[in-house]
C-alpha cells in the first residue's frame, strides 16, 4: 500500500503530477506566450517518472524533444482548498524535475486547440532527482537551478522569479485539484529550453543542493 513506502520514494507511489506552465516572464516571453493572469496547469501521469540510471525515452511522434528544468514540491499531507498562509504546512520537501516536452507536437495541438498530454504526458517525461527534505531547503523562493546538455549550460533561473509563488500555486491548485500525500507540483520552467537528440547527456541541479544526470534515447 503506498503509504507504507517511505516519503522519500514518492516517485514509486503512483501519485498526481500537477505541472504549471508559463510561471516564469522570460519562458512565457520566449515561447511567445501571453503571462497567465492565474495559474497554467496540466498534467502528466505517474507512469511519467523516471529515474537516475533509465534513459529519457523521445516518444516516436516527436521530431524536437525539449528539456524545460524546474523545481519539484512534494506534498505530505493531504489538502483541499488551503489558504496561501496554510499551504506550506502541506509541503514534506522538493525534488528537481525535468519537464520533458514534445514541443513540436505542443505547438501542433496549440494550433489546433487540444490538450497538451501527447506533448507533456509521455512515459518517461519526469525525470526527478532524488527527495530533498523541506528541513534542507529554508526559502525555496531562493534557489538557483540549472541545466546543461553535453557540458553546455542552457538554462540557469533563481526561483525568486516565478510569477506565481508556492504558496499561492498549492493554494489555487488545491481548490481544484485535491492534492494528497506523495504529489508532486512542478513549478515551471525558466528561459533557455531547448532541443536535445538520442544519446545526449542532461546535466541539472539545484546549486549548492544537488545534481542529477540523465541520458536522451529514441
Ligand atoms: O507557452 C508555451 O507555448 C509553452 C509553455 C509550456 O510548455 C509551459 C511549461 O511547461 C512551463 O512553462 O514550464
Ligand atoms: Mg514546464
Amino acid at each position: 500500500m503506498a503509504t507504507s513506502k517511505p516519503l522519500s520514494r514518492f516517485w514509486e507511489w503512483g501519485k498526481n503530477i500537477v505541472c504549471v506552465g508559463r510561471n516564469y516572464a522570460e519562458h512565457a516571453k520566449e515561447m511567445g506566450s501571453a503571462l497567465p493572469a492565474e495559474p497554467l496547469f496540466f498534467l502528466k501521469p505517474s507512469s511519467a517518472y523516471v529515474r537516475e540510471g533509465s534513459p529519457i525515452l523521445r516518444p516516436y511522434y516527436c521530431r524536437n524533444l525539449h528539456h524545460e528544468v524546474e523545481l519539484g514540491v512534494v506534498i505530505g499531507k493531504r489538502a483541499r482548498a488551503v489558504s496561501q498562509e496554510a499551504a506550506m504546512e502541506h509541503v514534506v520537501g522538493y525534488a528537481l524535475c525535468l519537464d520533458m516536452t514534445a514541443r513540436d507536437t505542443q505547438e501542433d495541438c496549440k494550433k489546433k486547440g487540444l490538450p497538451w498530454t501527447l506533448a507533456k504526458g509521455f512515459g518517461s517525461s519526469c525525470p526527478v532527482s532524488d527527495f530533498v527534505p523541506k528541513e534542507k531547503i529554508p526559502d525555496p523562493h531562493k534557489l538557483q537551478i540549472w541545466l546543461k546538455v553535453n557540458g553546455k549550460l542552457r538554462q540557469e533561473g533563481d526561483t525568486s522569479s516565478m510569477i506565481f509563488s508556492i504558496p499561492y500555486l498549492i493554494s489555487y491548485i488545491s481548490e481544484i485539484i485535491p492534492l494528497e500525500e506523495g504529489d508532486l507540483i512542478l513549478t515551471g520552467s525558466p528561459k533557455g529550453v531547448g532541443s536535445v537528440e538520442a544519446n545526449d547527456e542532461i546535466e541539472a541541479g539545484i546549486r549548492d543542493v544537488l545534481s542529477m544526470r540523465f541520458k536522451v534515447a529514441q
